[in-house]
């Protein structure tokens, strides 16, 4: 069929409504609501109660949240034909690429952010979840670890992707959970999608944007139209254990105002910002010994390789998420490169760290994008290391006006490192160390990269994070 317009008309509650389809967009009479397909997620034509059934997704203010309707249109006779002719062709264009009806495994986390993912989850995201025809198998996680163990077990074959409703601790249990899986590397490529109801959700802010972020139903609508994104991940060995980090590892003031604020969960995510101000009171150097393997140390040219990488256009996306298939023969885990006792083209960072924040992904949370010239697949580990010595307090507090834009980044008081791989020996015996916003024993640990490791659903095939480059520094 070729990409011209097709028409139709029916009434929708009482009022005669056209109904006229692009190869771009489904243009409805009615409140004159022009759609663009991505976000048409089902239309149907049923003969019987000559019913066009059409359900999609959009704002209804300029700047707010995605919404789902659902029009029901009656058809008269004459306009039968045409009428099926619309449902099956806007099906056909919506899905452009897409397979439909994903078949989804949904878990959610009850305790997540201020407890209210249950409720969120049955009023906003399964509706259209449901509206598009996707295959559902809902599981409400009871205790830590639960998602970790669906995830080890997981039927691959059974599903198209893995949805997690909750923050980003979910995540992270899902993807080590899959590490542990029978053929890690072949679970590693089902996609996870992140659906915001935690209280830190740098993940969606990640793949979503600022504007979309923290948007329930725009992190639906990447579960059921998203192309898959592979991801390096973070091999991070402890104690002779191996863990996987996506996101971050925190130390000093950026895992005290994380783990040091748990009891403060009823704040939501504005118990990070007192988290901050309060390590900022104590402005304590974190005891560690630092030390990396770096590839890339110049900010300019880190931005300038972030600059030369432009989302995709919709025709390079991978829109049909990745098929498990047999052939592949390792499927395990590919063993860490870097041995524990390697020095050569190691530094050691000279000066006391007030925080080592390191990770993939420009935001770990909505006020601050700790690594803004990142990238979802360089092999490499974005690193900010900020010592005590070239910063004041003040310095620090009026530095975090701009966090959310990555301002930090371009201060010359902030060390930023692209590596390969790092690691860190604890001096003294108390501290926290934040994996993907989880709490972890305050002890040696070594990290390296595993490239392209694991799989997400993402709208564009890259970040979304707004990040420019000041007049000053160019
Ligand atoms: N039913 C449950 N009861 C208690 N904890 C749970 C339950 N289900 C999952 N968890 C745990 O909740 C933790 C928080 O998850 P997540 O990070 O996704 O949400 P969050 O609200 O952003 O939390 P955080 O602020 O700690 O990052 C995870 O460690 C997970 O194992």
């Amino acid at each position: 069929m070729s990409d011209t317009e097709v028409d139709t008309e029916a009434s929708v509650a009482g009022k005669p409504t056209k109904y006229c389809l692009s190869s771009s967009a489904l243009t409805i009479t009615i409140g004159n609501q022009t759609v663009p397909l991505r976000n048409v997620i089902a239309a149907s034509y049923h003969p019987n109660a000559r019913l066009l059934k059409v359900a999609y997704v959009t704002r209804r203010k300029t700047k707010g949240c995605l919404s789902l309707v659902q029009l029901d249109g009656q058809v008269e006779d004459a306009q039968a034909d045409s009428a099926n002719n619309m449902a099956k062709t806007t099906l056909e264009w919506a899905y452009k690429g897409v397979k439909p009806n994903r078949r989804l495994k949904v878990l959610v986390n009850p305790h997540g952010g201020v407890g209210k993912a249950v409720a969120i989850f049955n009023k906003s995201i399964e509706p259209v979840l449901r509206a598009a025809g996707c295959i559902l198998d809902i599981v409400h996680t009871k205790k830590h670890g639960d998602a970790y163990d669906i995830a080890k077990s997981l039927p691959l074959e059974n599903y198209d992707a893995v949805v997690s409703v909750s923050g980003d601790g979910l995540v992270h249990e899902i993807l080590n959970g899959f590490a542990n899986h029978a053929y890690p590397r072949k679970a590693l490529r089902v996609p996870v999608a992140p659906v915001p109801t935690g209280s830190g959700n740098g993940l969606s802010l990640n793949l979503l944007g600022p504007d979309d972020g923290f948007d329930v139903i725009a992190a639906s609508l990447n579960v059921i139209k998203g192309s898959s994104m592979s991801v390096d991940v973070f091999s991070i060995m402890q104690g002779g254990k191996q863990t996987i980090s996506y996101m971050s590892q925190a130390l000093g003031l950026m895992a005290d105002l994380d783990l040091g604020t748990e009891d403060l969960r009823w704040m939501g995510d504005s118990r990070f910002v007192y988290g901050l101000l309060r390590g900022l009171i104590k402005f304590k150097a974190c005891d560690v010994q630092f030390s990396f393997k770096a590839v890339e140390k110049d900010k300019k040219k880190m931005f300038d390789t972030l600059r030369s990488r432009p989302p995709k256009v919709d025709a390079e996306l991978a829109h049909q998420l990745p098929e498990p298939t047999e052939e592949e023969e390792n499927w395990a885990l590919p063993e860490p490169k870097t041995s524990l006792d390697e020095t050569e083209g190691w530094t050691t960072f000279p000066e006391p760290l007030l925080f080592l924040y390191a990770g993939k992904g420009p935001y770990v949370g909505r006020d601050f994008m700790a690594f803004p010239v990142s990238l979802p697949d360089d092999g490499l580990i974005d690193i900010m290391a900020q010592s005590t010595k070239s910063i004041t307090r003040t310095d620090v507090i009026a530095s975090f006006g701009g966090a959310a834009n990555g301002d930090l980044y371009w201060k010359d008081s902030t060390r930023y490192i692209k590596a390969e791989a790092y690691r860190v020996k604890p001096l003294s015996k108390k501290g926290f160390l934040s994996i993907d916003g989880e709490a972890y024993p305050f002890e040696d640990f070594q990290v390296e990269v595993l490239p392209k490791l694991a799989t997400l659903i993402s709208s564009c095939g890259s970040y979304i994070a707004p990040f420019h480059e000041p007049a000053s520094k160019k």
